[in-house]
C-alpha cells in the first residue's frame, strides 16, 4: 500500500504546483475583474441580509435598508420640508400599511399605531420599555433630570414635585397668568398692529412659568434666561424619534446650520464647538439657580412659589426631600418640557377656531356668560376654569387635532408581543400618538376640528396627548389651565383676523408648528 502510495506520489505533486503557479498567473492578470467579482458577492450578501431582515424579522414589514444609514435621509428630508416629518411615516404607512419598521441613525424603530398597542407600552413602563437614556439628554438638562434618571429615583423626584402641580395649587398660577395675559392683550389690540401668536404664546408661558416656579419677573433676567434655556430645549426636542444620541444630536445641529446631509455623518468638528456652546449655556442657566438658591438658604430672599416649597423641605429626611442639583436640573426641565408644547398648542387653537367659526362663536358665547358672573377688573379663578366646559372640548379637541408631540419614543428591554407583532430587545418603538388620533375607527371624521365629539366618553388610551402611565405629563393640569385662561381672554374679550393664511409648517421643527406662527389683528369685542 505504501509502495503504491509512494509511486504515484511525485507527479501528483508536480501537478499541484503548476495548478497553483497558473492560478497565480490568472489572479495576476484579472486582478481588477476578480476584484469586482468579490465585491459583487459582498455587497449582494449585505443586501440580501438587509433584506431578509427587513421583511422577515418580528413579522412587521418595512424596510431597514443598508446598516446605520437606513432610512435616515428620508426622515431628514420629511423633517427638512413643510409638511413636517410626520409625512416620514405618512408615507410608511400608505407603504405597508399601519404597521411599519423602519432604521434611522442606526437604530431600528416600530411605529406602535393603535391604543391597545400604547396600553401595552404604557403599562409596562419602566418594566418591558423605557425612555432610552443617553449621555447628551444628560448633558442638556442634567442628569438628575426626571427623564434621565432610573425608576426608583424617578418615582421619589416625581411624587416630590407633584404638589405644586396638582389643580388646587394652580390656583395661584391662574390669577398671576390672566393677570400678565389681560394686560398684554390689551396693550396689542390698542396698536392696532398684528403679532405672531407663536412668538407671543412662548414669551407668556416663559414668563409666567419663570414666575409661577422661581417668581422671575425682571425683564432682562427673563430674556437671558430665555435665551439659554432655547438653546438648551433646541438641542434636545429637536427629534422625536428618540431621545437625542450622541451622533444623532450631533445630526440635528448640522441639520439646523443647513450643512448638506453627507456631512452630517463627516464633520464632526462643528458638532463638537456646538456640544460646548450647550454646555455653557447649562452652566450658566446652573450658576444662576445657584445664586437664587444661595439667596433663598440665606434669608436674603423669600418667595411663595414652586423653588420655596422645595427648599423649605431641608429638614426632611433624604427620600423625602430633592437636594439642590436634583431641584435645578428638573427646574430646567420644566422649563422646557413646558414652553414648547404649551406656546404651539396655543398657536393651533387660534388657528382652529379661527377656521371654524361656530365653534369659535360657541366659545365666545360660553367664556362671555363667565364674564357677565365676574365684576370688571376679576380675575379667573380654578372655579370659572370648571365652569368652561365647552372651553375644556376646544382644548382637548386642539391637543387631538394638533398632536404637539407626535409620538413618544421607547426603547425595548425584553423580546415581546405587542398587538402581535413581535419586537425586540433593543429596537425604539414609538406610541404613535398622531395616529390614533386621526383613526377613525377611534374618531369620527377624524381631520374635522369638532370639540363637541368629546361630549362623549372616549375609549381608554385613544386619547393621549399627556401620555399615560408612570411617565403621564407632570405639567398636564398646567397647560390645561394656561390654555383655559388664554380662551377665555382672547375668544372673550375680541375678535380677530389671521394675517397670514400659509398652512405650511415650520421646517426642521419636530413640535409641529405654523411656519408663519400665525399672526393675527386683534378687535376688541
Ligand atoms: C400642551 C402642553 C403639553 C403637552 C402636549 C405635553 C405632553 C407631554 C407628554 C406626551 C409627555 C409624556 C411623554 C412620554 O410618555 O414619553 C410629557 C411629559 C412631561 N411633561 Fe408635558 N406636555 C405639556 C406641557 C407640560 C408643562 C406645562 C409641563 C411643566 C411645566 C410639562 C412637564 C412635563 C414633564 C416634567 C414630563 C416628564 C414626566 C416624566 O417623565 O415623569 N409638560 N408631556
Amino acid at each position: 500500500m505504501l509502495v503504491y502510495h509512494s509511486t504515484f506520489a511525485a507527479p501528483k505533486k508536480k501537478k499541484k504546483k503548476m495548478m497553483l503557479k497558473e492560478l497565480i498567473l490568472l489572479v495576476q492578470n484579472n486582478y481588477d475583474i476578480l476584484l469586482l467579482t468579490l465585491l459583487t458577492v459582498a455587497v449582494t450578501f449585505i443586501a440580501t441580509k438587509a433584506w431578509r431582515s427587513s421583511t422577515v424579522a418580528g413579522n412587521i414589514p418595512g424596510r431597514l435598508g443598508i446598516p446605520f444609514i437606513g432610512e435616515t435621509f428620508s426622515f431628514l428630508s420629511a423633517t427638512n420640508s413643510t409638511k413636517g416629518c410626520y409625512d416620514f411615516v405618512r408615507l410608511r404607512r400608505s407603504w405597508y400599511g399601519k404597521w411599519f419598521k423602519t432604521r434611522i441613525f442606526g437604530k431600528i424603530h416600530v411605529f406602535v399605531p393603535s391604543s391597545d398597542g400604547a396600553k401595552k407600552i404604557f403599562t409596562k413602563d419602566f418594566v418591558d420599555f423605557n425612555k432610552g437614556y443617553v449621555k447628551s439628554m444628560g448633558d442638556c438638562v442634567g442628569k438628575k433630570s426626571l427623564l434621565c434618571v432610573p425608576h426608583e429615583s424617578h418615582k421619589r423626584i416625581r411624587r416630590l414635585l407633584s404638589d405644586p402641580f396638582s389643580m388646587p395649587s394652580l390656583a395661584k398660577f391662574v390669577r398671576k397668568f390672566d393677570e400678565l395675559l389681560s394686560q398684554r392683550l390689551k396693550k396689542l389690540e390698542e396698536s392696532g398692529k398684528s403679532f405672531v401668536v407663536l412668538d407671543f404664546s412662548m414669551k407668556m408661558t416663559f414668563d409666567a412659568m419663570c414666575n409661577m416656579l422661581m417668581s422671575i419677573t425682571e425683564e432682562s433676567v427673563l430674556r437671558e434666561i430665555e435665551k439659554d434655556c432655547t438653546a438648551v430645549s433646541d438641542a434636545m426636542l429637536s427629534f422625536p424619534v428618540m431621545i437625542p444620541g450622541t451622533r444623532y444630536y450631533k445630526g440635528i445641529k448640522f441639520v439646523k446650520e443647513e450643512v448638506a446631509p453627507f456631512k452630517i455623518l463627516f464633520n464632526l468638528a462643528t458638532a463638537e464647538n456646538n456640544e460646548n456652546l450647550i454646555k455653557q449655556a447649562r452652566q450658566r442657566l446652573m450658576e444662576t439657580f445657584k445664586r437664587m438658591i444661595a439667596r433663598r438658604r440665606s434669608g436674603k430672599e423669600f418667595h411663595d412659589d414652586f423653588l420655596q416649597s422645595m427648599l423649605d423641605r431641608h429638614s426632611y429626611p433624604s427620600s423625602e426631600k430633592l437636594d439642590d442639583s436634583e431641584i435645578m436640573d428638573n427646574l430646567l426641565t420644566l422649563i422646557i418640557a413646558g414652553q414648547t408644547t404649551t406656546a404651539a398648542a396655543i398657536m393651533w387653537s387660534v388657528k382652529f377656531l379661527d377656521d371654524n367659526r361656530e365653534a369659535q362663536d360657541r366659545l365666545r358665547e360660553e367664556q362671555l356668560s363667565i364674564s357677565r358672573t365676574k365684576k370688571d377688573r376679576d380675575l379667573l379663578s380654578l372655579e370659572d376654569l370648571n365652569s368652561m366646559s365647552y372651553g375644556l372640548k376646544v382644548v382637548k379637541e386642539t391637543l387631538r387635532v394638533s398632536n404637539v408631540l407626535l409620538w413618544f419614543p421607547r426603547v425595548v428591554l425584553n423580546d415581546c408581543i405587542i398587538d402581535g407583532f413581535e419586537v425586540k430587545k433593543g429596537w425604539h418603538v414609538n406610541i404613535d400618538a398622531t395616529c390614533i388620533h386621526y383613526d377613525s375607527d377611534l374618531y369620527k371624521d377624524p381631520l374635522q376640528f369638532d370639540p363637541s365629539r368629546f361630549d362623549e366618553m372616549q375609549k381608554p388610551y385613544s386619547f393621549i396627548p399627556f401620555g399615560s402611565g408612570p411617565r403621564t405629563c407632570l405639567g398636564m393640569n398646567m397647560a390645561k389651565v394656561t390654555m383655559l385662561v388664554f380662551l377665555h381672554r382672547l375668544a372673550g374679550g375680541y375678535k380677530w383676523t389671521v394675517d397670514d393664511l400659509d398652512p405650511s409648517l415650520e421646517k426642521k421643527a419636530h413640535i409641529p408648528r405654523l411656519r408663519s406662527g400665525c399672526p393675527i389683528t386683534l378687535k376688541a369685542l
